[in-house]
């Protein structure tokens, strides 16, 4: 890590200022922020890395605007840069590789990008794009003694209200307690963090960064359902939205299996499991755990250059 940046605290530079750009930044500013809130109000000791600065590079110039309209109101110090990665690079202690997947190549051939790594770590949260891809492109020759680190991770959509699920595959070798303690310490204040090894990256990628999708159309088919019923639009989506929250309170802080959920949900001849059967005879089950294996299997092409990974299969 830069000792450079010791006085005006470390860098986390995005490269790709997109969708997960912007929710990764804009979860790590507003934890920050709570962070400092809480500090003003409490003597206990601090031990969390002194992440101050944020570079947001972009190939898109209105990304700029886009970013500052996102995070301009935490007050971090935020620069925004247009078709300038290396400059970011070399500004960043931390490098957030967050481009489509297939651009990672043209990012970090660019002259002076290997030199500008020196040391630091990049963590890539590409689908379908493994760490020895883009460690073989670095350093076709092997890695030097000041390589840079690459770490992936699959966080979501999420991260930007801080309720991200965030799997960060196993380091081998493990990285430097410091490096550790950064990536860790990004990903934790954005929500759940499990670490897992390569080989369940691709499931990772489908279950929890494609998850608030297929999540989304289940709550929006609850908000429909309940539109056409006779509720009104805004009220139906807070209440699917907020039935959705409250199950999954039940899972993750009650320790509830879903079963035993449902199942304590079904009153003896009442409406539940009317319900459960309709949607059970609908075949949501395996539509749902299909999507996901499916997102799985293209997941696994992304970072392959494999043409219509989307193509229709039996
Ligand atoms: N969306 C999600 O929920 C999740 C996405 N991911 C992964 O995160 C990555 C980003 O996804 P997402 O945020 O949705 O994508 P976006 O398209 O929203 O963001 C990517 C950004 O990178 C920009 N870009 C393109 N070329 C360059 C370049 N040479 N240098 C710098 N920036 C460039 C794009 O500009 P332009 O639009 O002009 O091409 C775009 O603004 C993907 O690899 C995806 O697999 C992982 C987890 C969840
Ligand atoms: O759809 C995609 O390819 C990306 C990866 C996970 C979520 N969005």
């Amino acid at each position: 890590m830069a000792a450079s940046q010791d006085s005006k605290g470390l860098t986390l530079t995005v490269l790709g200022s997109g969708t997960m750009g912007i929710a990764i930044m804009g979860g790590v500013m507003a934890s920050l922020a709570a962070a400092k809130t809480q500090a003003a109000i409490s003597d206990a000791p601090k031990d969390t890395p002194n992440l101050q600065n944020f570079v947001a590079c972009d190939a898109w110039a209105p990304a700029e605007e886009k970013v500052k309209a996102a995070l301009g109101h935490y007050n971090f110090s935020l620069t925004t840069l247009t078709n300038k990665n290396l400059e970011g690079i070399q500004k960043g202690d931390i490098i957030l590789l967050s481009c489509k997947p297939h651009i990672f190549k043209d990012i970090l051939g660019e002259e002076g990008v290997r030199d500008a790594l020196k040391g630091k770590i990049i963590v890539s949260i590409l689908a379908g794009v493994t760490q020895e891809q883009i460690e073989g492109f670095l350093y076709p020759d092997g890695p030097p003694a000041d390589a840079c680190r690459v770490v992936r991770v699959m966080p979501n959509t999420a991260s930007f209200v801080r309720e991200s699920m965030s799997v960060i595959q196993t380091s081998t070798p493990p990285l430097k307690p410091e490096q550790h303690k950064l990536v860790e310490f990004i990903f934790s204040s954005i929500g759940r963090v499990v670490t897992l090894p390569p080989a369940l990256m691709d499931i990772s990628t489908a279950l929890c960064g494609s998850g608030p999708a297929f999540f989304a159309l289940v709550l929006e088919a609850a908000a429909d359902a309940g539109v056409a019923m006779g509720l009104p639009r805004a009220e139906a989506q807070i209440m699917a939205a907020q039935t959705m929250r409250g199950t999954t309170g039940l899972v993750l802080e009650g320790g509830e299996h879903p079963a035993i959920l449902r199942d304590k949900v079904s009153t003896p001849g009442g409406c539940t499991i009317g319900g459960l059967l309709a949607l059970e005879e609908g075949g949501v089950r395996g539509a749902f755990s299909r999507a996901v294996r499916e997102a799985t299997c293209v997941a696994s092409q992304l970072g392959q250059g494999v043409k219509n990974v989307n193509g229709t299969r039996r």
